[in-house]
């Protein structure tokens, strides 16, 4: 990322997990319904275990990366097959709440590459995802600086 790599440690980006285990029944008619709607998680990083691990970079990663790093969208589509299982393990601090305000990094910043991102706490950031809810759009789009 170019900072020294405890940089996101001392940000306190790996102090709070949260663990989510998911169970999908098998739906007889997929067709119908979605497993989980399109969205990207909110957190830095999400690692996901189902058949294989998959690392997700989450929209707090994008905003103090300054887009340096994407957050992935996905989504879970209903199957006939199964049931699954998945477990995610979230790299976020919703479990220690925290007064700290997060911002693009400051070291990666210069003229070519100004801040877009306004400061945000993560309780503020997920007050909005999760009153927004899993609309297809991405939360980030709220703390887009206006240039
Ligand atoms: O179950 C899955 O594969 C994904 C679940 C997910 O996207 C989430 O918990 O954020
Ligand atoms: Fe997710």
């Amino acid at each position: 990322l170019g900072p020294k790599g405890d940089h996101l440690e001392g940000m306190d980006c790996a102090k709070g997990h949260s663990i989510l285990m998911h169970y999908y029944p098998p739906c007889p008619q997929p067709h119908l319904t979605l497993g989980t709607n399109r969205h990207s998680d909110p957190g830095f990083l999400t690692l996901l275990l189902q058949d294989h691990i998959v690392v997700n970079i989450g929209d707090m990663l994008q905003l103090i990366s300054n887009n340096q790093f994407k957050s992935v969208e996905h989504r879970v589509v209903a199957s006939q097959k199964g049931p699954r299982v998945s477990v995610a393990c979230f790299f976020t601090l919703d479990n220690y709440p925290s007064a700290r305000m997060y911002g693009p990094i400051k070291e990666l910043l210069s003229e070519d590459n100004p801040p877009l991102y306004r400061d945000t706490t993560l309780q503020d950031f997920n007050a909005h995802y999760y009153s927004k809810g899993l609309d297809g759009h991405s939360s980030l789009k709220h703390f887009i600086l206006q240039q």
